[in-house]
C-alpha cells in the first residue's frame, strides 16, 4: 500500500527525513511512531505530494508518486494536523462542500455519502450545528469524515489523536478498527507509545530522520523465552530453581523457560506461594527505547508504561 526507497527531505542543513525503506501492507494497521521533530509529518506530506522528496522513490498503492497523484489520491484519505473547516457552517454542509470540491464525487448521491460519513464517525445527530460549536474530538472525528467520502482503501493521518480527551481517543480508535475489520489499510503517525501499542499490527520507528525499526507488532512482543513469576516469596523460588533464575524485581521473578504450567507444578509442588505467572514478553517500550537509544528520552512513553506488559 506504501513502499518508500530512501526516501530523503533536507531542509537546508537539517535532514528531516534521512533514506527511509517504509513497506506498508494491505490489511495493516500502521503505526509510525517518532519523538516531536523525527520527521513524521514530512514523510506524510511527502507521501501525499504535498512536499517534494530531495531524492528517493514512493509507491502508494502500487504506483509512483507524486506523478501519479491525480489516479492514486482519490483512493487515498488523509488526515493531517488540525483539519481545516468552516465554523459558521455545520458539519454536514463543511462535508458537502468538500465532496463537492473533490473528483469523482456523484452530485445525486452526494446527500447520502455525507449522511453515511457522518453516522459513522458518530457524529448523525450534531451534522447540522455548526462547527465552531464542535468539541476538539467532534472536530477530529469530521476531518476523519471528510477523508472517509471516498471510501478510501488507505487512510493516512497523522497524530489523528493529538489534543483528544480519553474518551474522544477511545472513540477514534474504535472508529480506526472497525474501518480496519472492513478492509481499510490504515497507516497513522504518533509520538504515543500506548496508543501504537493498543492499535496497531505493524510499526515503523522514525528516530531523528531515520527508520531505526520496522516490523510486526507481535514479532517485536514475542515471548522471549522466559516466565514471569509472581510471588511474595521470591527467596524461596531461588531455593527451588536456583540457577533458572534470570532475575528479581521486588516479587517479580524472571525464570528461564517458556512453560509457565511446568514453572508453577516445580514451584507449588515445593510450596512456594504462587499468585501470577505469565509468558515474559518486552514491551513496545522496551523495544523502541532499545533500538533509539540515544534519542529515547525524546519518545513519550510515559503514556505507554501502564499498558506494558
Ligand atoms: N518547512 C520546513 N523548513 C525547515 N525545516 C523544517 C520544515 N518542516 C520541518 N522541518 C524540520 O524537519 C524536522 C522534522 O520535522 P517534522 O515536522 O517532520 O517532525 P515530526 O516528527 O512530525 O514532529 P512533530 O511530532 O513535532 O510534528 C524538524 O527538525 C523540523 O524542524
Amino acid at each position: 500500500m506504501i513502499g518508500t526507497s530512501n526516501l530523503r527531505k533536507r531542509y537546508g542543513a537539517v535532514h528531516a527525513v534521512d533514506g527511509i525503506d517504509l513497506d506498508v501492507r494491505a490489511g495493516d494497521v500502521y503505526g509510525f511512531l517518532g519523538a516531536n521533530g523525527s520527521g513524521k509529518t514530512t514523510t506524510v506530506r511527502m507521501l501525499l505530494g504535498l512536499v517534494l522528496a530531495t531524492e528517493g522513490e514512493i509507491e502508494l498503492l502500487g504506483e509512483p508518486m507524486p506523478r501519479a497523484g491525480r489516479r492514486v489520491l482519490p483512493r487515498v484519505g488523509a488526515l493531517i494536523e488540525n483539519p481545516a473547516h468552516y465554523g459558521h457552517l455545520s458539519g454536514r454542509v463543511n462535508l458537502t462542500l468538500l465532496d463537492a470540491a473533490g473528483p469523482g464525487g456523484d452530485r445525486r448521491t452526494r446527500a447520502d455519502r455525507v449522511s453515511a460519513v457522518l453516522e459513522q464517525v458518530g457524529l448523525g445527530a450534531v451534522g447540522r450545528r455548526p462547527v465552531k460549536a464542535y468539541s476538539l474530538g467532534m472536530r477530529q472525528r469530521l476531518g476523519l469524515a471528510g477523508a472517509l467520502l471516498r471510501r478510501p482503501e488507505l487512510l493516512v493521518l497523522d497524530e489523528p489523536t493529538n489534543g483528544l480527551d480519553p474518551q474522544g481517543i477511545h472513540e477514534i480508535r474504535d472508529l480506526l478498527l472497525e474501518l480496519n475489520r472492513t478492509g481499510t489499510t490504515v497507516f497513522l503517525s504518533s509520538h504515543l507509545l500506548a496508543e501504537v501499542e493498543q492499535l496497531c499490527t505493524r510499526v515503523g520507528v522514525l528516530d531523528r530522520g531515520r527508520l531505526v525499526l520496522q516490523d510486526e507488532l507481535a514479532t517485536l512482543t514475542a515471548p522471549t523465552g522466559a516466565t514471569l513469576v509472581q510471588t511474595p516469596r521470591p527467596d524461596l523460588v531461588h531455593r527451588v530453581l536456583g540457577g533458572r533464575v534470570l532475575r528479581v524485581d521486588g516479587e517479580r521473578v524472571v525464570v528461564h523457560g517458556a512453560d509457565p504450567a511446568e514453572v508453577n507444578a516445580a514451584l507449588v509442588g515445593a510450596g512456594v506461594p504462587v499468585t501470577g505467572l505469565e509468558l515474559e514478553r518486552p514491551s513496545l517500550e522496551e523495544v523502541v527505547l532499545a533500538a533509539a537509544s540515544s534519542s529515547a528520552d525524546r519518545v513519550d512513553g510515559a503514556a505507554g508504561r501502564g499498558a506494558g506488559r
